[in-house]
Parts: C-alpha cells; sequence; structure tokens
C-alpha cells in the first residue's frame, strides 16, 4: 500500500514560484506566468520539433491509443506507480501546502482551481477572494432554471447535467468575443471568463437536478458569499449542517480535479475546445463521456456491487466469503468496479487520501459499508491477479468515493456522478484557457483502416 509518508519528503522540493504566490488576482497572475509558457513551446518547437518521444506499434492502435505520448496538458501528470502530480506536488503535497476553508482541514477547490491554472501556490487571502468572485457568480439564468425543472425525474442525473452546462453557452462570452473578431492572442482572457462563471454556477446547477429528482418540492438556499464553492453546494444540496460530509466533498472535489489529459472526460473536452467551441460546450460532451461506466460512473457502479455483495453475503464477512463474491463477478463476465484503471500501475493515490479521510473519522471506521470497501481491498488485487486479465490488480478512487457519500446520507448513487462533474470542471477547463493562451491547434489525429494499416506493415 503507498503511504503518505512516502510522499513527504517531496514538499521540499517545491519551488519557491510555487509557494510564494504575489497578491495578485488569478487573471493578473496568469498574465505573468502565460509568456514564459509561450516562450518555453516556441523554444520546444524550434528545437526540438523532428525530435522522437516514443514509437506507435500496433497495439497502440487498436487498444484504445493507451501509451502513446501525444497530448500537452500543462497542469498534472500521471506516474504509473506514483499517481498524480499536480504541477509537481503529489497529493499529500497539496495537503501540506494549499489553503482551506476557515475551520476545515481539507484541501478546497478554489486553492487547488490557483494551483492548477497559474502552477501557484494561491495565499488564504487569494483563496477567499476567489471564494467570493465564484459566490458572486453562481447564479444560474432563469431560463436555465426553467429547462432543468422541466426535465423528468427519471432523467438521469448526468445527462441533465450535460445539458444544463451545454445550455449555459447562451452567455459565453468567447463566443460573443469570437463573432465580433477578436485577435488569437485575446481569446485566452475571455476564455477564463467564461471557466470562472462555469465552475461558478456549477454548484447552483448540480444542487438543482439533486433537489429536483430527489427531493422535489424542498427550497433551494440562496449562494451565501461567504462560503467556499464547496460549502456552498453542501448547503445548496441540504447537507450544509454536515461538517465532516462537506469536508470529505471539499477534499473530493479537489482530488478528481485533474487527471492528465488522456482520460476520456478532459481529453474529451480537449478535443471539442480546439474547434474553438466555447468551454460549455467542450466541457457539457466531456460530462458525457464522464457518465460511462469505465471511467466515471464507476463510483456508482461500485457502490451498487458493494451493495449486493452486502446483501448477499452480509456486513460481518470473512477474507474467504468476499473472494469468492469476487470470483462469482468476474465469472459472470463483469468488470469489478473500483479496480485497475489505463495508466496506473499501483493504488490510486487517490484512493489512498480517502482511505486516510475515513481512517481519521471514527464514525466511518465504524460504517459497515466502509469496512466492507476496506476488507475487499484486502482481498481483491490477489484475485485479479489470479484472474490475470487487467494490467492493474489495485484500487482506482472509484473503489471508496461514493461509499463515504453513501454512509453520509447521500445514497442517491446515481447521482455521485454529478458530483465528480463538478470537480473535473476544474482541471479541464484550466487547460481550455492554456491551450488558447498557447494557440494550440485543432486537434485531429491520423486514422487508419485495417487494410491500410496492413499495407502499412508491408
Ligand atoms: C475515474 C476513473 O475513470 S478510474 C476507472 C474507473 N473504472 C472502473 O473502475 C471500471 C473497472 N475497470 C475497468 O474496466 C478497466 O480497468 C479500465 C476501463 C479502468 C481500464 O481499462 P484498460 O486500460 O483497457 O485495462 P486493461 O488493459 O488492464 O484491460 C485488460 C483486460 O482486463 C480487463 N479488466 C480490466 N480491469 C478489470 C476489472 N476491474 N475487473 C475485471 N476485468 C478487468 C479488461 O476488461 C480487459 O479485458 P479484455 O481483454 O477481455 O477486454
Ligand atoms: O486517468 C484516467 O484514465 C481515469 C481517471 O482515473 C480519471 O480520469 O480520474
Amino acid at each position: 500500500m503507498l503511504s503518505r509518508t512516502r510522499f513527504l519528503g517531496s514538499v521540499s522540493r517545491i519551488g519557491a514560484s510555487k509557494r510564494f504566490a504575489s497578491t495578485k488576482s488569478l487573471k493578473e497572475t496568469l498574465q505573468e506566468v502565460i509568456p514564459s509558457k509561450q516562450e518555453q513551446l516556441k523554444k520546444l518547437k524550434a528545437e526540438h520539433a523532428q525530435t522522437v518521444v516514443g514509437d506507435v506499434k500496433v497495439e497502440n492502435i487498436i487498444g484504445g491509443m493507451r501509451g502513446i505520448k501525444a497530448m500537452l496538458w500543462e497542469a498534472s501528470v500521471l506516474d504509473p506507480n506514483e499517481g498524480i502530480r499536480f504541477h509537481g506536488l503529489t497529493i499529500p503535497d497539496c495537503q501540506k501546502v494549499l489553503p482551506t476553508a476557515p475551520g476545515g482541514k481539507e484541501i478546497i477547490a478554489e486553492s487547488m482551481l490557483w494551483l492548477l491554472l497559474t502552477g501557484q501556490v494561491p495565499s488564504e487571502a487569494q483563496t477567499r477572494q476567489l471564494s467570493r468572485e465564484l459566490a458572486e457568480k453562481g447564479d444560474l439564468p432563469a431560463f436555465v432554471e426553467k429547462l432543468v425543472d422541466s426535465f423528468p425525474a427519471t432523467l438521469h442525473p448526468m445527462t441533465q447535467l450535460g445539458m444544463g452546462v451545454a445550455a449555459l453557452n447562451h452567455d459565453s462570452l468567447f463566443q460573443a468575443a469570437y463573432e465580433k473578431g477578436i485577435k488569437k492572442s485575446e481569446y485566452w482572457t475571455y476564455m477564463l471568463d467564461d471557466c470562472i462563471n462555469l465552475i461558478a454556477r456549477l454548484p447552483a446547477l448540480a444542487a438543482r437536478i439533486y433537489r429536483n429528482v430527489y427531493k422535489p418540492g424542498t427550497p433551494l438556499p440562496a449562494i451565501n458569499k461567504d462560503l467556499d464553492l464547496v460549502g456552498n453546494y453542501t448547503t445548496m444540496l441540504g447537507f450544509g449542517d454536515n461538517h465532516n460530509l462537506t469536508e470529505y466533498l471539499r477534499l473530493y472535489i479537489a482530488l478528481h480535479g485533474d487527471h492528465e489529459g488522456g482520460n476520456a472526460s478532459a481529453h474529451t473536452s480537449h478535443l471539442v475546445g480546439s474547434t474553438l467551441s466555447d468551454p460549455y460546450l467542450s466541457y457539457s460532451a466531456a460530462l458525457f463521456a464522464l457518465a460511462g461506466p469505465l471511467h466515471g460512473l464507476a463510483n456508482q457502479e461500485v457502490l451498487r456491487w458493494q451493495l449486493a455483495m452486502q446483501a448477499e453475503i452480509g456486513s460481518d464477512v470473512s477474507h474467504e466469503q468476499i473472494k469468492e463474491y469476487l470470483w462469482k463477478t468476474l465469472k459472470g463476465g463483469q468488470v469489478v468496479p473500483g479496480y485497475g484503471h489505463g495508466v496506473l500501475r499501483q493504488a490510486d493515490p487517490r484512493f489512498i487520501a480517502l482511505q486516510e479521510f475515513c481512517d481519521a473519522h471514527p464514525e466511518l471506521q465504524e460504517s459497515s459499508i466502509i469496512r466492507l470497501v476496506k476488507k475487499t481491498y484486502e482481498v481483491a488485487p490477489d484475485v485479479l491477479k489470479e484472474h490475470g486479465k487487467t494490467k492493474n490488480p489495485y484500487p482506482n478512487v472509484d473503489a471508496t468515493s461514493g461509499c463515504v457519500l453513501y454512509h453520509y446520507g447521500l445514497k442517491e448513487f446515481k447521482y455521485y456522478t454529478v458530483i465528480f462533474g463538478v470537480s473535473r470542471a476544474l482541471g479541464a477547463l484550466t487547460q481550455l484557457v492554456w491551450s488558447r493562451a498557447l494557440g494550440l491547434p485543432i486537434e485531429r489525429p491520423k486514422s487508419l483502416s485495417m487494410d491500410a494499416l496492413e499495407m502499412l506493415i508491408k
């Protein structure tokens, strides 16, 4: 198991620029950071355009492009064994240096967003300033409220979220400016404004969907200008008085924010954005990728699977009983949800961080579903190794994320991927700003038919 202590040494490697951000606003900070990144890209193009950094095998082409280094993504890089680093910072590094909410211990969305966008650790004051800006911009336009209210409660919450986000493009500043005719060098500023407006509005949209589907007729509280984004989100969901759930959601939303660029949701937003679609349309598309059970929807599937296990074999079970249940799932031709990964080859450090949250909260240690998740983790890797198919027999973040929500009373698991969707905006939208600041082109890889591939091989 990867331990938190294993990572602590890396905090000392954080560069001075990352530790001491100035008092400038987010836009001013980006204005300062962008020229050196533009210069870095110019140099890479001039000096290394023809340098080979990998080769493409037939297995990559027919295997979901796994392993091909083919995208620029600034905010985070994923190592198969160590997991994610955000601008070089591991999760424990971030837990040490990123500002939390007043009275809270967990990283908040605003400090993670600042880090992702600028590569700098924000000060407390900058974090609060961003919280206020997001709260001030958080209300939904009336027509979007009406649209969401018109959806049948039977429409999956992720479909509702994607449609709501797409409709918000009515107010896209980038699209309006593009129509007027702005210079390429100005694209990123309008992108940034759209991205901030979208992130600000996600809690109200996502909470409205929750209320409509699961708590119809209950009043949605107004946004509190003195609360952070997730504090407001939890309050609007109706769980504002549960401090531990609020803290858990802060951590959850910060950690799920970015996972480099190749994952299906981030890649989708990058692809759509590369056509100069605005951030609302780009991120709406990303949400529909996140809604697949092999990706974000796995957190709903994990809970469904763990509850079915609990119903069949009980809560107080032996390793042997869990092993048998795992084999039953595998022999039934199904995947074990929450295990395996396209890149990771060790337990996901996000999983570890969420498990540590559970270990630090006595009410979670006593929870039968959390105990079952932990016990499953003690057995599943060996079973998956013996099964011999998956390249990574270890848990990913989804193996535990939904089960904690369930324990805290947020039991409607079809809603869980919506929370992931509120989070993934941090990283996907960050890259849209950077793609425009760096002037990246439309994405258009080459495809081949099997006949064409065979000709190439000959
Ligand atoms: C936030 C996230 O998106 S994290 C991922 C969430 N998804 C899940 O937890 C769903 C379960 N896991 C999976 O389906 C896969 O591991 C994925 C989709 C995450 C990664 O897929 P791949 O990169 O193709 O995995 P890999 O190369 O290891 O797959 C090889 C084989 O092992 C199988 N396999 C992979 N993971 C599992 C698993 N958890 N249980 C059973 N079989 C598995 C694959 O289905 C594949 O079988 P096939 O050859 O019959 O097609
Ligand atoms: O990286 C991936 O492919 C899937 C994943 O864990 C994420 O997107 O958070």
